[in-house]
């Protein structure tokens, strides 16, 4: 289990470190027109979930797009407080 913010600091340790076979260095390496791509398709998911789909299924959906979120973050150097300061 983890937060939000140690999610980062976790995809943030992959972008520096580079571990082969990580999912955050693909995504980042895909580039921010994929990993646009990525947050469309994540929301579908959810919204699909939302209607059709189970509590747990849901959640997960909702997982997979806050990693795309944080990718998107990453890939342009913004931190959780620069997205924070508008909650
Ligand atoms: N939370 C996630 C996470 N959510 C989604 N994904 C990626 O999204 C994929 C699932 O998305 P899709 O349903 O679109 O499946 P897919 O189309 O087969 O995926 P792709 O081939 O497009 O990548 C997974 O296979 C992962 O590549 C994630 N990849 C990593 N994390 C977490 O991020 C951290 C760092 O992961 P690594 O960078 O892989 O070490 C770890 O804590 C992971 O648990």
């Amino acid at each position: 289990m983890k937060t939000f913010d140690e999610l980062f600091a976790e995809l943030q340790e992959r972008a520096r470190t580079r571990p082969a076979g990580s999912s955050t260095v693909a995504a980042l390496d895909a580039g921010v027109h994929a990993q646009g791509k990525k947050v469309l398709e994540e929301a579908g998911e959810v919204w699909l979930a939302a209607e059709h789909e189970s509590d747990d299924q849901l959640a997960e959906e909702i997982s997979q797009l806050l990693f795309r979120l944080q990718v998107i973050m990453l890939g342009r150097g913004l931190t959780p407080d620069d997205v924070y300061r508008y909650l």
